[in-house]
């Protein structure tokens, strides 16, 4: 949801303020409806509910936040049956209890009330709100628009977005008393109505004074940590809850207001809509938790939720989406990932979708090539390499953000081998993930043929993509192709007349010394450095260009990937498995939409037919090379017999 205009702000204070003054917006009834249910918080609530669960609908359709419209109708109907399959609270909000807050307002009395912006005398050494005092005794956290709108706050648990690091900053300590009936309160009344079995970790904790005449315009929470988490409000110092208006909603025509008397403990479900406005002249002080229930059977869950203890004035930096400690700097080097090809494999794809992910950096540019062609032969030292490697992604900006990471994607460095796999090795000498992806060899050498050939692209694409096929129609480059490689001594089981293979000579071959003599032999005399008019055919044969690098680096550093099973299973499926890869919590993917596409001519079926006798053989290995028992990797690309092609 985009973020509200100043001016949208400011209309949505001033009906504020006629609802309160007019009275004309009751409190809606509190309700105990126990835990909301995680199953309520993962629907779409862009919908309006049916009649039925509408209890507070105040404003007109015209009110309607534009982003809550949908234009299919049949879409709508289908969502309107998830919803009344799902929903069940549509209130979306529900009382927890009532609890004694006086010691939390004790705490949090003095000061509450000033401009946290213009101090100017020293800080009172009790005073919790002053940000001189949280930057000394405690941890600063910045929390953008809330900083903006000059909200006051004091932190005591804080998470990153996808809650990967929980911090317990060192207030919490002074606070835990005072929050005890709360977390009692929570406890007990979940265990009434919920029969997940499990203990409340609070993820995050902070008081926040909301300061007279500010509203918090109308918004839903996003982020991956927001399905798994429950959102509690517990009003602390509010001097007039008349004037205070909390709401909350599946639409914003319908959301229903709360009642913010101090101590009264409610959760909200904060993917709904909702907003608060402060229409009092005094500030308002809320406690605000987000808690998930941890399974304790569980030794990894109860690990990941287990606080990281803050020290005082320790240092923080964040984006939007992470929070790192700053001692923690430089954890993590540049680059962390390579996508080593294939070339015309989806390789676009991939590194756009990986991209897309939060705590992703893109390099300065897609295809750095700076372990092949833009190699600098000039340096000599490992550390002027490094360096020079080094500026093609934003290494010193992500120094500072060891959960957010960068990687490169050059798929011409899986043929390569012989260069890259040496320039890797000495300069990147940590764990670094790498993907390969494979598609159908033979759609692979169209797709490389079109590329090369077409006509169209900057001039510099022309130039790299070099002039050798330019002339020349797809069969003869394969005729060339299939030349290069006999020379090589590489395909001692190819009838190049015939078209096929022997099986025998095949097996016998593959993945003997002769093989990898001769293909060194190739990578050294065919793999230059000024074209992409190269390796039709050897840009196919995955299973030798594989071998090099499994040699060089252990198994579990590579996921290799098949496009036609990406399409098959969807990008998100395939992403699932990508963000496991590089160690990074799950995230969908917005626009899985295939990048780098083009539109060519099919190929001649007797060309085809004679490519799939050439790949066959090779594909039908993969599996073993890859070491893998996986249903796609068995026959990756089975291709259709003349006979079966027929009918
Ligand atoms: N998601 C998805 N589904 C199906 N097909 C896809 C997808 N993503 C990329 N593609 C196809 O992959 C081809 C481009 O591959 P690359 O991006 O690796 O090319 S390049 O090496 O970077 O030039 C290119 O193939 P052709 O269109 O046949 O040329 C793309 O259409």
């Amino acid at each position: 949801m985009p973020p509200s205009s100043p001016e949208e702000i400011a209309r949505q204070h001033l009906d504020a303020v006629g609802l309160v003054e007019e009275a004309r917006m009751p409190y809606s009834p509190r309700r105990e409806l126990g835990e909301i249910s995680l199953q309520d918080k993962v629907q779409p609530t862009w919908l309006s509910p049916t009649p039925q669960t509408t209890t507070a609908a105040v404003e007109d359709e015209e009110k309607k936040d534009p982003s809550d419209s949908d234009s299919s109708q049949e879409q709508d109907e289908q969502k309107v049956h998830n919803v009344r399959q799902s929903l069940l609270n549509p209130d979306c909000w529900s009382t927890r209890g009532q609890v004694d807050v006086s010691k939390l307002q004790k705490m949090v009395q003095e000061g509450y009330n000033e401009g946290f912006s213009e101090l100017e005398s020293n800080p009172s050494p009790s005073n919790y709100w002053d940000p001189r005092n949280a930057a000394k005794h405690n941890v600063n956290i910045t929390r953008p628009s809330h900083d903006g709108w000059g909200i006051g706050k004091i932190v005591l648990r804080f998470s990153d977005d996808f809650l990967t690091k929980v911090y317990q900053l060192p207030w919490w300590k002074d606070f835990e008393d005072a929050l005890q009936p709360i977390m009692d309160i929570l406890t007990n009344s979940r265990s009434n109505h919920s029969d997940q079995k499990g203990e409340l970790v609070v993820v995050r904790a902070l008081l926040a004074s909301l300061p007279p005449g500010v509203t918090i315009p109308v918004h839903n929470d996003s982020g991956e940590w927001v399905k798994t988490t429950h959102r509690v409000h517990v009003p602390v110092l509010v001097r007039n809850p008349d004037r205070i208006l909390f709401r909350v909603g599946l639409a914003p025509h319908v959301m229903q207001r709360i009642d913010c008397t101090p101590g009264h403990v409610f959760e909200i479900n904060n993917q709904a809509k909702h907003a608060v406005s402060n229409c009092d002249d005094d500030h308002r002080v809320h406690l605000i938790l987000d808690y998930v229930v941890v399974d304790t059977t569980s030794s990894e869950t109860k690990r990941r939720f287990q606080p990281i203890l803050l020290e005082p004035g320790e240092k923080l930096v964040q984006t939007r989406r992470s929070i790192d400690r700053l001692r923690e700097m430089s954890n993590r080097p540049t680059p962390s990932y390579i996508i080593l090809g294939a070339q015309k494999a989806g390789t676009t794809s991939l590194y756009d979708y990986i991209n897309q992910h939060p705590w992703v950096v893109q390099a300065r540019r897609r295809e750095t090539h700076c372990l092949d062609w833009r190699w600098n032969n000039e340096l000599k030292t490992k550390k002027g390499q490094l360096a020079y490697c080094r500026k093609f992604f934003y290494a010193e900006e992500l120094k500072k953000h060891p959960s957010c990471l960068t990687g490169d994607s050059t798929p011409s460095y899986l043929l390569d081998s012989r260069r890259v796999i040496p320039r890797v090795k000495a300069l990147f000498d940590w764990k670094i993930s790498f993907f390969v992806m494979m598609r159908d060899p033979v759609r692979r050498a169209a797709s490389h043929y079109a590329m090369v050939t077409s006509k169209k692209g900057t001039p510099k694409q022309l130039e790299t993509r070099g002039k050798e096929w330019r002339d020349k129609s797809f069969w003869q480059v394969v005729q060339l192709e299939v030349s290069i490689l006999d020379a090589c001594g590489l395909i001692p089981y190819w009838d190049i007349e015939a078209g096929c293979v022997n099986q025998k000579v095949f097996d016998a071959f593959h993945g003997s010394a002769e093989e990898a003599k001769a293909w060194n032999l190739y990578l050294e005399k065919y793999v230059p450095l000024n074209t992409g008019s190269y390796g039709l055919l050897a840009r196919g044969m995955y299973a030798v260009q594989l071998r090099p690098w499994f040699d060089a680096f252990p198994r579990d550093r590579f996921l290799c990937l098949r496009l036609e099973s990406m399409k098959a299973d969807g990008v998100d499926a395939t992403m699932k498995r990508v963000w496991k890869h590089l160690d990074l919590p799950n995230h969908p993917v917005h626009d899985d939409s295939a990048k780098n596409t083009r539109e060519y001519s099919a190929m001649d079926q007797n060309e085809e037919l004679y490519l799939q006798r050439f790949f066959e053989p090779h594909n039908r290995v993969l599996a073993s090379v890859l070491g893998s028992s996986a249903v796609e990797w068995q026959n990756p690309w089975p291709y259709m017999s003349p006979v079966d092609r027929m009918h």
